[in-house]
């Protein structure tokens, strides 16, 4: 059986910036550099951006606004204000440009310590490659490769995993990052106005529910003169499943205290973590397809 086991973790105010971005690259670097001292003057510890916080949300921007991270202005910024602002700081996405390979492009998150040192980095691993009819079909493998591992960040708060939007529909991240001890999962996202209102705040629920963690994700503000339509309503849910803290989809700052304790607490009354049965549970590595008689078959 599978005990709970979390890392030494200590209570933390959480600080998601709904940033409102524009296709000014530079314009986007001084906002959220504002905004994250903001968020430090009001007492957070731990500051998350939006995904793809310093471009606009679309393939074609992407290569536009792609940096190597070994010489980039927007690690440049988020290193000196992570310093400065004496925060953790998940510095949302950007998109990067692999350093051999120059045409090949990823949607990576960036993580400092307060000393302002990159102590982490996530490659979006699942790709956002959609087609609902009549209302949006986005292609982000266009222009973007996959990340092929998992997240977990070491903080004084505890450790803490890491996923990218779209990834927060495969529970497997979550799951994982809570047995590896992660008292959090924080996930950079800009769900739409047709997926938004379906699935981002039920999303984030189930992920906090199955697994007994804290779950926070992050979006930019809604921008109806862009290309595509962000849902905003940042939020964090807490261990139980309930949404703690949450917005509209206007630039705002969402603040939530976060107290591991919580996640020691569920885990006590509801222990999911020594009642599993990893014993039955084989396939669930196994990539499977649906045969012509409706069952499940391994992939060859
Ligand atoms: N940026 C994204 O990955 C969007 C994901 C999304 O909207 C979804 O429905 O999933």
């Amino acid at each position: 059986m599978t005990q709970s086991v979390l890392s030494p973790a200590s209570k933390f105010k959480l600080a998601l910036i709904q940033l409102g971005g524009s296709a000014n690259k530079q314009a986007n670097l001084t906002k959220a550099r504002s905004q994250v001292l903001e968020a430090a003057k009001q007492g957070a510890n731990v500051v998350v951006l939006p995904e793809c916080f310093n471009s606009p949300y679309g393939t074609n921007f992407f290569p536009e606004y792609a940096e190597k991270l070994s010489s980039s202005p927007s690690v440049d910024m988020l290193s000196s204000v992570a310093k400065e602002a004496g925060v953790y700081l998940f510095g949302g996405s950007i998109p990067e440009r692999d350093e051999k390979d120059d045409d090949k492009l990823y949607n990576t998150l960036t993580v400092f310590d307060p000393s302002g040192k990159m102590i982490a980095t996530h490659r979006k691993v699942h790709l956002f490659d959609i087609d609902v009819p009549g209302k949006i079909r986005f292609i982000e493998s266009e222009t973007l490769s996959a990340g092929d591992s998992l997240t977990h960040v070491d903080t004084k708060y505890g450790k803490i995993g890491v996923g990218i939007c779209y990834d927060i529909r495969f529970p497997e991240l979550a799951m994982v990052a809570a047995r590896k001890g992660c008292v959090a999962m924080l996930y950079p996202g800009a769900f739409n106005l047709t997926t938004g209102p379906m699935h981002w705040e039920l999303l984030q629920r189930a992920r906090a529910m199955d697994n007994q963690m804290y779950v926070a994700a992050c979006s930019p503000a809604r921008d109806m003169t862009a290309t595509y339509h962000a849902w905003g309503h940042s939020t964090v849910v807490d261990p139980k499943g309930m949404v703690v803290a949450t917005c509209d989809e206007k630039e705002t700052i969402v603040y939530a205290d976060i107290d591991p304790e919580e996640v020691q607490s569920i885990r006590s009354s509801i222990p999911l973590y020594d009642q599993r049965r990893f014993d039955i549970y084989g396939d669930v590595a196994e990539t499977v397809v649906i045969d012509e008689n409706g069952n499940g078959v391994k992939k060859q």
